[in-house]
Protein backbone atom coordinates (compact mmCIF):
# COMPACT_ATOMS: atom_id res chain seq x y z
CA UNK A 1 0.00 0.00 0.00
CA UNK A 2 3.20 2.36 1.06
CA UNK A 3 4.23 1.82 -2.26
CA UNK A 4 1.10 2.28 -4.12
CA UNK A 5 0.72 5.75 -2.46
CA UNK A 6 4.67 7.16 -3.33
CA UNK A 7 3.53 5.97 -6.77
CA UNK A 8 0.67 8.03 -6.65
CA UNK A 9 2.17 11.16 -4.73
CA UNK A 10 5.09 11.18 -7.21
CA UNK A 11 2.95 11.14 -9.88
CA UNK A 12 0.78 13.87 -9.18
CA UNK A 13 3.83 15.80 -8.92
CA UNK A 14 4.89 15.18 -12.26
CA UNK A 15 3.77 17.86 -14.88
CA UNK A 16 5.35 15.83 -17.32
CA UNK A 17 2.83 13.44 -17.25
CA UNK A 18 -0.08 13.59 -20.07
CA UNK A 19 -3.69 12.70 -19.58
CA UNK A 20 -3.59 9.46 -21.06
CA UNK A 21 -0.82 8.76 -19.04
CA UNK A 22 -2.56 9.52 -15.74
CA UNK A 23 -5.91 7.72 -16.82
CA UNK A 24 -3.42 4.49 -17.38
CA UNK A 25 -2.27 4.98 -13.99
CA UNK A 26 -5.57 5.45 -12.28
CA UNK A 27 -6.83 2.28 -13.27
CA UNK A 28 -3.90 0.10 -12.78
CA UNK A 29 -3.53 1.52 -8.86
CA UNK A 30 -7.50 1.32 -8.42
CA UNK A 31 -7.90 -2.26 -9.66
CA UNK A 32 -4.72 -3.80 -10.58
CA UNK A 33 -5.98 -5.52 -13.46
CA UNK A 34 -7.09 -4.03 -16.75
CA UNK A 35 -11.23 -3.36 -16.28
CA UNK A 36 -13.51 -5.90 -18.57
CA UNK A 37 -10.61 -8.20 -19.41
CA UNK A 38 -11.93 -11.55 -20.10
CA UNK A 39 -9.40 -14.22 -18.83
CA UNK A 40 -9.31 -17.95 -18.48
CA UNK A 41 -10.30 -19.01 -14.40
CA UNK A 42 -8.67 -22.02 -15.17
CA UNK A 43 -6.27 -21.42 -16.18
CA UNK A 44 -3.72 -24.28 -17.43
CA UNK A 45 -4.28 -24.74 -21.05
CA UNK A 46 -2.08 -27.49 -21.61
CA UNK A 47 0.81 -29.93 -20.66
CA UNK A 48 3.93 -30.24 -22.58
CA UNK A 49 6.16 -32.94 -23.38
CA UNK A 50 7.74 -32.34 -26.38
CA UNK A 51 11.99 -32.86 -26.30
CA UNK A 52 12.26 -29.45 -26.76
CA UNK A 53 11.03 -28.80 -23.45
CA UNK A 54 12.63 -31.89 -21.97
CA UNK A 55 16.12 -29.78 -23.41
CA UNK A 56 15.72 -27.07 -20.86
CA UNK A 57 16.21 -29.20 -17.84
CA UNK A 58 20.03 -28.94 -17.63
CA UNK A 59 21.43 -29.60 -14.29
CA UNK A 60 21.66 -25.97 -13.60
CA UNK A 61 17.82 -25.44 -14.19
CA UNK A 62 17.23 -28.47 -12.20
CA UNK A 63 19.54 -27.11 -9.45
CA UNK A 64 18.11 -23.71 -9.21
CA UNK A 65 14.02 -25.30 -9.33
CA UNK A 66 15.26 -27.25 -5.88
CA UNK A 67 15.91 -24.00 -4.16
CA UNK A 68 12.93 -22.19 -4.56
CA UNK A 69 10.82 -25.86 -3.50
CA UNK A 70 13.27 -26.35 -0.80
CA UNK A 71 12.01 -22.63 0.42
CA UNK A 72 8.62 -23.27 -0.60
CA UNK A 73 8.13 -20.57 -3.65
CA UNK A 74 6.98 -20.86 -6.64
CA UNK A 75 8.90 -20.81 -9.64
CA UNK A 76 7.68 -21.04 -13.40
CA UNK A 77 9.26 -20.04 -16.86
CA UNK A 78 7.77 -16.64 -18.34
CA UNK A 79 7.30 -15.16 -21.40
CA UNK A 80 9.05 -15.75 -24.28
CA UNK A 81 10.64 -19.16 -23.74
CA UNK A 82 6.93 -20.60 -23.25
CA UNK A 83 6.23 -19.20 -27.05
CA UNK A 84 8.66 -20.80 -28.43
CA UNK A 85 8.28 -24.24 -26.83
CA UNK A 86 4.46 -23.67 -28.09
CA UNK A 87 6.07 -23.70 -31.26
CA UNK A 88 8.61 -26.36 -31.01
CA UNK A 89 11.38 -24.48 -31.12
CA UNK A 90 14.39 -24.13 -28.65
CA UNK A 91 13.99 -21.54 -26.44
CA UNK A 92 16.61 -19.56 -26.51
CA UNK A 93 16.85 -18.16 -23.09
CA UNK A 94 14.65 -18.69 -20.26
CA UNK A 95 13.36 -15.70 -18.04
CA UNK A 96 11.91 -17.00 -14.70
CA UNK A 97 8.93 -15.76 -12.55
CA UNK A 98 8.38 -16.45 -9.06
CA UNK A 99 6.05 -15.58 -5.90
CA UNK A 100 9.48 -15.14 -3.80
CA UNK A 101 10.23 -11.36 -3.56
CA UNK A 102 13.68 -9.94 -4.02
CA UNK A 103 14.52 -9.73 -0.53
CA UNK A 104 13.09 -13.30 0.18
CA UNK A 105 15.69 -14.50 -2.99
CA UNK A 106 18.41 -12.76 -1.29
CA UNK A 107 18.30 -14.42 1.81
CA UNK A 108 17.24 -17.54 0.14
CA UNK A 109 20.62 -17.93 -2.57
CA UNK A 110 22.59 -15.98 0.32
CA UNK A 111 21.88 -19.51 2.81
CA UNK A 112 22.59 -21.55 0.14
CA UNK A 113 25.77 -19.80 -0.82
CA UNK A 114 24.40 -19.11 -4.13
CA UNK A 115 26.28 -15.63 -5.99
CA UNK A 116 24.20 -13.38 -6.99
CA UNK A 117 25.18 -10.87 -9.98
CA UNK A 118 24.18 -7.53 -11.58
CA UNK A 119 21.88 -6.23 -8.48
CA UNK A 120 20.62 -3.28 -11.04
CA UNK A 121 17.60 -5.18 -11.66
CA UNK A 122 16.44 -5.78 -8.37
CA UNK A 123 13.81 -2.69 -7.99
CA UNK A 124 12.04 -3.90 -10.48
CA UNK A 125 12.33 -7.40 -8.81
CA UNK A 126 14.96 -8.98 -10.93
CA UNK A 127 17.41 -11.47 -9.12
CA UNK A 128 19.98 -13.19 -11.28
CA UNK A 129 21.56 -16.26 -9.43
CA UNK A 130 25.11 -17.50 -10.48
CA UNK A 131 24.08 -21.45 -10.31
CA UNK A 132 27.33 -23.70 -9.70
CA UNK A 133 29.68 -21.04 -11.20
CA UNK A 134 28.00 -22.24 -14.41
CA UNK A 135 25.27 -20.18 -15.68
CA UNK A 136 23.03 -16.99 -14.69
CA UNK A 137 19.30 -17.37 -14.53
CA UNK A 138 17.04 -13.94 -14.39
CA UNK A 139 14.36 -14.61 -11.85
CA UNK A 140 11.46 -11.82 -11.34
CA UNK A 141 9.34 -11.38 -8.87
CA UNK A 142 5.96 -11.25 -9.81
CA UNK A 143 4.66 -7.97 -10.51
CA UNK A 144 2.22 -5.11 -11.30
CA UNK A 145 3.33 -1.85 -12.99
CA UNK A 146 1.78 1.37 -11.04
CA UNK A 147 3.33 4.51 -12.84
CA UNK A 148 4.90 4.13 -16.19
CA UNK A 149 6.21 6.96 -17.85
CA UNK A 150 6.58 5.24 -21.16
CA UNK A 151 9.75 3.29 -20.54
CA UNK A 152 10.61 2.81 -17.24
CA UNK A 153 7.76 1.55 -14.41
CA UNK A 154 7.46 1.77 -11.14
CA UNK A 155 6.44 -1.87 -9.51
CA UNK A 156 4.75 -3.58 -6.58
CA UNK A 157 5.54 -7.04 -5.92
CA UNK A 158 2.40 -9.69 -5.82
CA UNK A 159 1.58 -13.68 -5.63
CA UNK A 160 -1.17 -13.59 -8.28
CA UNK A 161 0.37 -15.11 -11.61
CA UNK A 162 -2.74 -13.14 -13.41
CA UNK A 163 -1.35 -9.78 -12.09
CA UNK A 164 2.16 -10.83 -13.75
CA UNK A 165 0.47 -11.56 -16.85
CA UNK A 166 -1.84 -9.03 -17.66
CA UNK A 167 1.19 -6.31 -17.63
CA UNK A 168 2.90 -8.26 -20.43
CA UNK A 169 2.71 -7.05 -23.68
CA UNK A 170 1.64 -9.12 -26.17
CA UNK A 171 -1.14 -12.38 -25.27
CA UNK A 172 1.42 -14.91 -26.80
CA UNK A 173 4.22 -13.74 -24.36
CA UNK A 174 2.01 -13.78 -21.40
CA UNK A 175 2.18 -17.32 -20.81
CA UNK A 176 3.95 -19.00 -17.94
CA UNK A 177 5.38 -22.78 -17.98
CA UNK A 178 5.56 -25.07 -14.70
CA UNK A 179 8.17 -27.19 -14.48
CA UNK A 180 5.52 -30.66 -15.30
CA UNK A 181 5.00 -29.18 -18.77
CA UNK A 182 1.72 -27.67 -17.41
CA UNK A 183 1.26 -23.92 -19.21
CA UNK A 184 -0.03 -21.19 -17.55
CA UNK A 185 -2.39 -18.69 -20.06
CA UNK A 186 -4.71 -16.53 -18.70
CA UNK A 187 -5.32 -14.46 -21.80
CA UNK A 188 -5.84 -16.59 -24.14
CA UNK A 189 -2.25 -16.05 -25.79
CA UNK A 190 -2.18 -20.14 -26.86
CA UNK A 191 -5.54 -19.68 -28.55
CA UNK A 192 -3.55 -16.22 -30.90
CA UNK A 193 -0.44 -18.24 -30.93
CA UNK A 194 -2.36 -21.25 -32.47
CA UNK A 195 -4.08 -18.75 -34.59
CA UNK A 196 -1.00 -16.55 -35.10
CA UNK A 197 -2.13 -13.61 -34.04
CA UNK A 198 -0.35 -11.34 -32.31
CA UNK A 199 -2.54 -8.95 -30.14
CA UNK A 200 -1.76 -7.05 -27.16
CA UNK A 201 -3.18 -8.13 -23.62
CA UNK A 202 -5.94 -6.12 -22.88
CA UNK A 203 -6.34 -2.66 -23.75
CA UNK A 204 -3.36 -1.85 -26.84
CA UNK A 205 -3.29 1.61 -25.79
CA UNK A 206 -2.60 1.00 -22.43
CA UNK A 207 -0.02 -1.43 -22.68
CA UNK A 208 1.86 0.85 -25.51
CA UNK A 209 1.77 3.73 -23.14
CA UNK A 210 3.62 1.57 -20.58
CA UNK A 211 6.39 1.10 -23.09
CA UNK A 212 6.65 2.72 -26.49
CA UNK A 213 9.16 0.00 -27.36
CA UNK A 214 6.55 -2.41 -27.81
CA UNK A 215 5.65 -0.97 -30.70
CA UNK A 216 8.89 -1.98 -32.16
CA UNK A 217 7.96 -5.17 -30.48
CA UNK A 218 4.34 -5.79 -31.93
CA UNK A 219 6.50 -5.66 -35.38
CA UNK A 220 9.13 -7.80 -34.39
CA UNK A 221 6.81 -10.56 -33.10
CA UNK A 222 4.28 -10.18 -35.71
CA UNK A 223 7.14 -11.08 -38.29
CA UNK A 224 7.81 -14.11 -36.13
CA UNK A 225 4.61 -15.35 -35.63
CA UNK A 226 1.88 -14.46 -38.46
CA UNK A 227 1.46 -16.37 -41.90
CA UNK A 228 0.61 -13.76 -43.74
CA UNK A 229 2.02 -9.94 -44.52
CA UNK A 230 -0.52 -8.38 -43.97
CA UNK A 231 -3.14 -9.66 -41.58
CA UNK A 232 -2.81 -7.10 -39.01
CA UNK A 233 -5.56 -6.16 -36.41
CA UNK A 234 -6.93 -2.44 -37.83
CA UNK A 235 -7.30 -1.43 -34.52
CA UNK A 236 -3.91 -2.58 -33.24
CA UNK A 237 -2.60 -0.11 -36.10
CA UNK A 238 -4.56 2.26 -35.73
CA UNK A 239 -3.74 2.38 -31.37
CA UNK A 240 0.00 1.92 -32.96
CA UNK A 241 -0.46 5.45 -35.33
CA UNK A 242 -2.19 7.05 -32.49
CA UNK A 243 0.96 6.42 -29.91
CA UNK A 244 3.89 6.30 -32.61
CA UNK A 245 5.55 9.76 -31.21
CA UNK A 246 5.73 7.94 -27.75
CA UNK A 247 9.03 6.58 -29.49
CA UNK A 248 10.83 9.73 -29.98
CA UNK A 249 11.67 8.70 -26.13
CA UNK A 250 13.25 5.69 -26.63
CA UNK A 251 16.72 5.43 -26.98
CA UNK A 252 18.30 4.65 -30.36
CA UNK A 253 19.77 1.40 -29.44
CA UNK A 254 16.31 -0.14 -28.07
CA UNK A 255 14.92 0.74 -31.12
CA UNK A 256 17.49 -0.62 -33.48
CA UNK A 257 17.69 -3.99 -31.43
CA UNK A 258 14.02 -4.61 -32.21
CA UNK A 259 14.16 -3.47 -35.66
CA UNK A 260 17.05 -5.01 -37.00
CA UNK A 261 15.78 -8.33 -35.75
CA UNK A 262 12.27 -7.15 -38.10
CA UNK A 263 14.25 -6.45 -40.70
CA UNK A 264 16.00 -10.09 -40.25
CA UNK A 265 12.90 -12.00 -39.95
CA UNK A 266 9.42 -12.37 -42.59
CA UNK A 267 7.75 -10.11 -44.39
CA UNK A 268 10.67 -7.46 -43.33
CA UNK A 269 9.99 -5.39 -46.61
CA UNK A 270 6.20 -5.54 -46.01
CA UNK A 271 6.55 -4.25 -42.32
CA UNK A 272 8.72 -1.71 -42.85
CA UNK A 273 5.97 -0.43 -45.08
CA UNK A 274 3.23 -0.59 -42.15
CA UNK A 275 5.71 1.32 -39.76
CA UNK A 276 6.20 3.68 -42.13
CA UNK A 277 2.31 3.95 -43.30
CA UNK A 278 1.02 4.29 -39.34
CA UNK A 279 3.88 7.18 -39.16
CA UNK A 280 7.06 5.23 -36.99
CA UNK A 281 9.08 6.66 -39.33
CA UNK A 282 10.07 10.28 -38.05
CA UNK A 283 10.90 9.35 -34.86
CA UNK A 284 13.47 6.60 -35.51
CA UNK A 285 15.06 8.36 -37.83
CA UNK A 286 13.34 8.33 -41.27
CA UNK A 287 11.36 11.61 -41.90
CA UNK A 288 11.33 11.26 -45.32
CA UNK A 289 11.27 7.37 -46.33
CA UNK A 290 11.24 7.25 -50.24
CA UNK A 291 8.47 4.44 -50.62
CA UNK A 292 8.72 3.79 -54.32
CA UNK A 293 12.80 3.22 -54.05
CA UNK A 294 11.37 0.79 -51.41
CA UNK A 295 9.23 -1.16 -53.78
CA UNK A 296 11.21 -1.13 -56.13
CA UNK A 297 13.92 -2.53 -53.91
CA UNK A 298 11.38 -5.37 -53.54
CA UNK A 299 10.77 -6.17 -56.33
CA UNK A 300 14.14 -6.69 -58.41
CA UNK A 301 16.02 -8.27 -55.01
CA UNK A 302 13.34 -9.09 -52.16
CA UNK A 303 13.83 -13.48 -53.18
CA UNK A 304 18.41 -12.40 -52.79
CA UNK A 305 17.80 -12.89 -48.41
CA UNK A 306 18.46 -8.96 -47.80
CA UNK A 307 20.51 -7.67 -44.77
CA UNK A 308 18.30 -5.08 -43.21
CA UNK A 309 20.67 -2.68 -44.22
CA UNK A 310 19.54 -2.91 -47.44
CA UNK A 311 16.26 -2.51 -46.54
CA UNK A 312 16.96 0.76 -45.07
CA UNK A 313 19.13 2.04 -47.60
CA UNK A 314 16.18 1.90 -50.14
CA UNK A 315 14.13 4.48 -48.06
CA UNK A 316 16.85 7.40 -47.58
CA UNK A 317 17.20 9.93 -50.24
CA UNK A 318 20.95 10.53 -49.91
CA UNK A 319 24.13 10.66 -47.89
CA UNK A 320 22.47 13.36 -45.48
CA UNK A 321 19.43 11.07 -44.98
CA UNK A 322 22.24 8.17 -43.44
CA UNK A 323 23.42 10.64 -41.50
CA UNK A 324 20.07 11.46 -39.77
CA UNK A 325 19.65 7.73 -39.55
CA UNK A 326 22.63 6.81 -37.84
CA UNK A 327 22.71 9.56 -35.32
CA UNK A 328 18.94 8.37 -34.08
CA UNK A 329 19.75 4.57 -34.50
CA UNK A 330 23.45 4.36 -33.28
CA UNK A 331 24.60 1.65 -35.31
CA UNK A 332 27.82 0.06 -35.24
CA UNK A 333 30.74 0.62 -37.10
CA UNK A 334 30.37 -2.40 -39.04
CA UNK A 335 26.52 -1.74 -39.92
CA UNK A 336 26.98 2.46 -40.19
CA UNK A 337 29.70 1.69 -42.82
CA UNK A 338 27.44 -0.77 -44.70
CA UNK A 339 24.83 1.77 -45.37
CA UNK A 340 26.96 4.47 -46.40
CA UNK A 341 28.78 2.16 -48.91
CA UNK A 342 25.68 0.99 -50.00
CA UNK A 343 24.23 4.61 -50.56
CA UNK A 344 27.30 6.02 -51.91
CA UNK A 345 28.02 3.31 -54.79
CA UNK A 346 24.61 2.26 -55.37
CA UNK A 347 24.18 4.32 -58.54
CA UNK A 348 27.59 3.39 -60.02
CA UNK A 349 27.77 1.73 -63.28
CA UNK A 350 30.77 0.98 -65.69
CA UNK A 351 29.25 -1.17 -69.09
CA UNK A 352 32.84 -2.21 -70.55
CA UNK A 353 33.89 -3.93 -67.33
CA UNK A 354 30.86 -3.82 -65.27
CA UNK A 355 33.24 -5.75 -62.16
CA UNK A 356 35.63 -2.97 -62.52
CA UNK A 357 33.99 -0.69 -59.90
CA UNK A 358 33.02 -3.37 -57.38
CA UNK A 359 36.70 -4.74 -57.63
CA UNK A 360 38.21 -1.13 -56.89
CA UNK A 361 35.93 -0.91 -54.00
CA UNK A 362 37.06 -4.34 -52.32
CA UNK A 363 40.56 -3.71 -53.15
CA UNK A 364 41.01 0.24 -52.30
CA UNK A 365 39.12 0.36 -49.06
CA UNK A 366 40.21 1.66 -45.88
CA UNK A 367 38.05 -0.70 -44.76
CA UNK A 368 39.09 -4.60 -43.35
CA UNK A 369 39.01 -6.39 -46.76
CA UNK A 370 36.71 -8.96 -45.25
CA UNK A 371 34.26 -6.77 -44.63
CA UNK A 372 34.49 -4.27 -47.81
CA UNK A 373 33.98 -7.89 -49.79
CA UNK A 374 30.54 -8.24 -47.74
CA UNK A 375 29.63 -4.58 -48.39
CA UNK A 376 30.17 -5.18 -51.84
CA UNK A 377 28.05 -8.64 -51.97
CA UNK A 378 24.84 -6.70 -50.30
CA UNK A 379 25.43 -3.49 -52.57
CA UNK A 380 24.63 -6.16 -55.56
CA UNK A 381 22.15 -8.36 -53.61
CA UNK A 382 20.09 -4.06 -53.62
CA UNK A 383 21.07 -3.76 -56.73
CA UNK A 384 19.63 -6.89 -57.75
CA UNK A 385 22.32 -7.70 -60.08
CA UNK A 386 22.36 -11.61 -59.88
CA UNK A 387 24.57 -12.15 -62.70
CA UNK A 388 27.43 -9.40 -61.07
CA UNK A 389 26.59 -11.48 -57.73
CA UNK A 390 27.57 -14.68 -59.24
CA UNK A 391 30.63 -13.58 -60.85
CA UNK A 392 32.15 -11.64 -58.09
CA UNK A 393 31.68 -14.65 -55.46
CA UNK A 394 33.80 -16.29 -57.98
CA UNK A 395 36.35 -13.91 -58.26
CA UNK A 396 39.63 -14.82 -56.91
CA UNK A 397 41.26 -11.43 -55.14
CA UNK A 398 44.80 -10.64 -55.99
CA UNK A 399 47.38 -10.12 -54.14
CA UNK A 400 48.95 -6.35 -55.24
CA UNK A 401 52.37 -7.27 -55.77
CA UNK A 402 54.23 -3.87 -54.08
CA UNK A 403 54.66 -3.59 -50.55
CA UNK A 404 56.06 -0.94 -48.55
CA UNK A 405 59.33 -2.58 -48.26
CA UNK A 406 59.43 -2.82 -51.95
CA UNK A 407 59.03 1.25 -52.04
CA UNK A 408 61.57 1.40 -49.32
CA UNK A 409 63.99 -0.64 -51.46
CA UNK A 410 63.53 1.16 -54.39
CA UNK A 411 64.81 4.50 -52.86
CA UNK A 412 61.47 6.33 -51.87
CA UNK A 413 61.63 8.57 -48.54
CA UNK A 414 59.43 7.14 -46.13
CA UNK A 415 56.77 9.86 -45.43
CA UNK A 416 53.95 11.16 -47.26
CA UNK A 417 54.91 9.75 -50.41
CA UNK A 418 54.78 6.33 -49.16
CA UNK A 419 50.53 5.73 -50.18
CA UNK A 420 50.47 8.10 -52.66
CA UNK A 421 53.21 6.07 -54.61
CA UNK A 422 51.25 2.85 -53.45
CA UNK A 423 47.14 4.44 -54.57
CA UNK A 424 49.28 5.52 -57.83
CA UNK A 425 50.19 2.08 -58.61
CA UNK A 426 47.71 0.14 -57.32
CA UNK A 427 44.84 1.93 -60.06
CA UNK A 428 47.36 1.02 -62.87
CA UNK A 429 47.44 -2.38 -61.83
CA UNK A 430 43.78 -2.60 -61.42
CA UNK A 431 43.19 -0.56 -64.43
CA UNK A 432 45.16 -3.01 -66.33
CA UNK A 433 43.98 -6.48 -65.34
CA UNK A 434 46.09 -7.25 -62.29
CA UNK A 435 48.66 -8.67 -64.95
CA UNK A 436 52.08 -6.70 -63.91
CA UNK A 437 54.30 -7.87 -61.88
CA UNK A 438 56.28 -6.06 -58.98
CA UNK A 439 58.85 -5.90 -61.41
CA UNK A 440 56.70 -3.85 -64.05
CA UNK A 441 55.47 -2.11 -61.29
CA UNK A 442 58.68 -0.82 -59.86
CA UNK A 443 59.72 0.62 -63.29
CA UNK A 444 56.98 3.57 -62.47
CA UNK A 445 58.42 4.38 -59.10
CA UNK A 446 61.09 7.37 -60.56
CA UNK A 447 58.62 9.02 -62.78
CA UNK A 448 56.19 9.05 -59.58
CA UNK A 449 58.82 10.46 -57.44
CA UNK A 450 59.57 13.01 -59.45
CA UNK A 451 56.12 14.07 -59.88
CA UNK A 452 55.70 14.43 -56.02
CA UNK A 453 59.05 16.70 -55.89
CA UNK A 454 57.67 18.98 -58.01
N1 LIG B 1 8.63 -4.16 -23.41
C1 LIG B 1 8.44 -5.38 -22.91
C2 LIG B 1 9.50 -6.31 -22.86
C3 LIG B 1 9.26 -7.56 -22.34
N2 LIG B 1 8.03 -7.89 -21.85
C4 LIG B 1 7.77 -9.21 -21.24
O1 LIG B 1 8.99 -9.81 -20.82
C5 LIG B 1 9.22 -11.05 -21.50
C6 LIG B 1 10.70 -11.24 -21.79
O2 LIG B 1 11.17 -10.17 -22.58
P1 LIG B 1 12.28 -10.36 -23.70
O3 LIG B 1 13.30 -11.34 -23.25
O4 LIG B 1 12.71 -9.00 -24.11
O5 LIG B 1 11.48 -10.94 -24.94
P2 LIG B 1 11.07 -12.42 -25.28
O6 LIG B 1 9.57 -12.43 -25.42
O7 LIG B 1 11.65 -13.37 -24.31
O8 LIG B 1 11.65 -12.63 -26.72
P3 LIG B 1 13.13 -13.09 -27.14
O9 LIG B 1 12.94 -14.49 -27.61
O10 LIG B 1 13.50 -12.17 -28.23
O11 LIG B 1 14.00 -12.98 -25.91
C7 LIG B 1 8.34 -10.96 -22.74
O12 LIG B 1 8.00 -12.23 -23.24
C8 LIG B 1 7.13 -10.21 -22.20
O13 LIG B 1 6.30 -11.05 -21.45
C9 LIG B 1 7.00 -6.97 -21.90
O14 LIG B 1 5.89 -7.27 -21.49
N3 LIG B 1 7.22 -5.73 -22.42
MG1 LIG C 1 13.70 -13.46 -23.61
Amino acid sequence: MKTVFNGLRRFFHRDTCDYALKKTILKRTRSKMDENLKFRENPIVMKLNSTAFQNIFTQEVLDLKAIFDKYNYELRIAGGAVRDLLMDQQAKDLDFATTATPNEMKDMFTKENVRMINMSGEKHGTITPRINDKENFEVTTLRVDLVTDGRHAEVEFTKDWKLDANRRDLTINSMFLGFDGSVYDYFYGYDDLMKRRVAFVGDPDVRIKEDYLRIMRYFRFYGRIAKSPDSHEEYTLRVIEKNADGLQNVSGERIWMELQKTLDGNFAGNLLKTMLNVGVGKYIGIPHPNIESLDRLLKRSQHLNLHPMSYLAALLNDIDDVTLLHCRLKFSGYHRDMIYFIVEHRDKNDLTRPLLPYEKLILNSKIKQKNSVEYVLELLKYRGDETLLKLIRKWEIPQFPVTGKTLKENGVPPGKMYGKIIEKLKNIWIENEYKQTCEDLVKLIPSFMDDYKK
